[in-house]
């Protein structure tokens, strides 16, 4: 059965701190090409790989990777809550693949997701629940994050795994690309932040409030120049969808995590998602980068991508 891929950033800033119109006009053309893509595609399945922003997953038990049978939306940003529609079976049989390549993913019968997946399944398929999704959860901001190469393995073993369903999978990967939003560091915070970070589960309208204006504000400075978060680095940004756009994955296994940081802030670790989902099409014959976007949105902090592809039997069999 054929799969395809649609790899995309995320920005709650969105709608909220807007660039000139002319760069609004450029991403809804994107989002306009990719929701056409998916529709043509007509996926029966998605599977989306997501970080989380402290808002499902805290430091209490911190897994690398969570692949969800069940899963909850909190919410946050204004991003659509409740329950997603998981493909429990299809859940399942994606972690057996998983666990016996020997990638000790966790797994949750209630997994809590933030605007990671949501924002990403509102845009390109309309709603959470819109399409049978299994969400996976990939660490992306909390330290310590373990080499990129696993990232890669996980992505090839979801990749087999959806090959033996028999269905046509949609890989989503939400996240990314260069950016440094403020969010806290364990090792740098206060006592007070260290405890929302260890087990900040349901803050009050109030509390998360706060943290949203916070980002919103950071967002604005940012754009006005006058922000100490790290610059967007659209080299690199361009260099990795090159790498991406090639197959050749594994010439990412050779980047640090510290280099990551370095070259593209902090939250560049969240093309672990695009990663993860490029290598699960790979896993699926080699592939055909069919549109790539890009945009550095210092508004939104986000060096802001929009990729789709196909694997090159799919094709021929539309
Ligand atoms: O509030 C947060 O925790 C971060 C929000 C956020 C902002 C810009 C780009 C992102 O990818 C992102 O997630
Ligand atoms: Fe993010």
């Amino acid at each position: 059965m054929p799969v395809a891929l649609c790899a995309m950033s995320h920005s709650p800033l969105m709608g909220r701190n807007d660039p000139d119109q002319e760069v609004i006009d450029a991403v809804d053309a994107a989002f306009d090409h990719a929701r056409r893509f998916i529709a043509d595609f007509a996926p029966d399945l998605i599977v989306i790989f997501a970080p989380d922003h402290y808002n499902g997953v805290f430091y209490d038990l911190l897994p690398p990777f969570c692949i969800g049978a069940a899963a909850q939306s909190v919410g946050d940003y204004g991003t659509e809550a409740g329950p997603l529609d998981v493909d429990r079976d299809a859940a399942h049989t994606i972690t057996r693949e998983v666990l016996d390549s020997g990638i000790d993913a966790a797994f949750s019968e209630r997994m809590h997701v933030d605007h990671g997946f949501a924002q990403a399944l509102q845009l390109l398929v309309g709603s959470i629940t819109a399409v049978p999704t299994v969400p996976i959860f990939i660490n992306s901001v909390a330290e310590p994050l373990g080499p990129i190469s696993r990232v890669r393995l996980l992505g090839e073993a979801v990749g087999r795994a959806a090959n033996k369903l028999g269905r046509r999978v949609l890989f989503v990967g939400s996240g990314g690309l260069s950016h440094d939003p403020p969010i806290p560091q364990f090792t740098t915070s206060p006592e007070q932040v260290r405890e929302r970070l260890i087990d900040g589960r349901n803050p009050s309208d109030a509390e998360r409030e706060v943290r949203e204006r916070r980002v919103i504000a950071a967002g604005r400075d940012f754009a006005a120049g006058t922000a100490t978060i790290q610059p967007l680095n659209p080299h690199w940004d361009q260099h990795l969808l090159e790498i991406l756009a090639s197959g050749e994955l594994e010439q990412i296994d050779t980047w640090t995590n510290d280099w990551f940081v370095e070259q593209a802030g902090h939250s560049s670790h969240e093309v672990r998602t695009w990663i993860a989902a490029y290598a699960a099409l790979h896993a699926n014959g080699p592939y055909q980068v069919t549109s790539s976007f890009y945009r550095e949105i210092p508004e939104w902090i986000a060096g802001f991508g929009i990729t789709t592809a196909l694997t090159r039997s799919s094709n021929h069999m539309k």
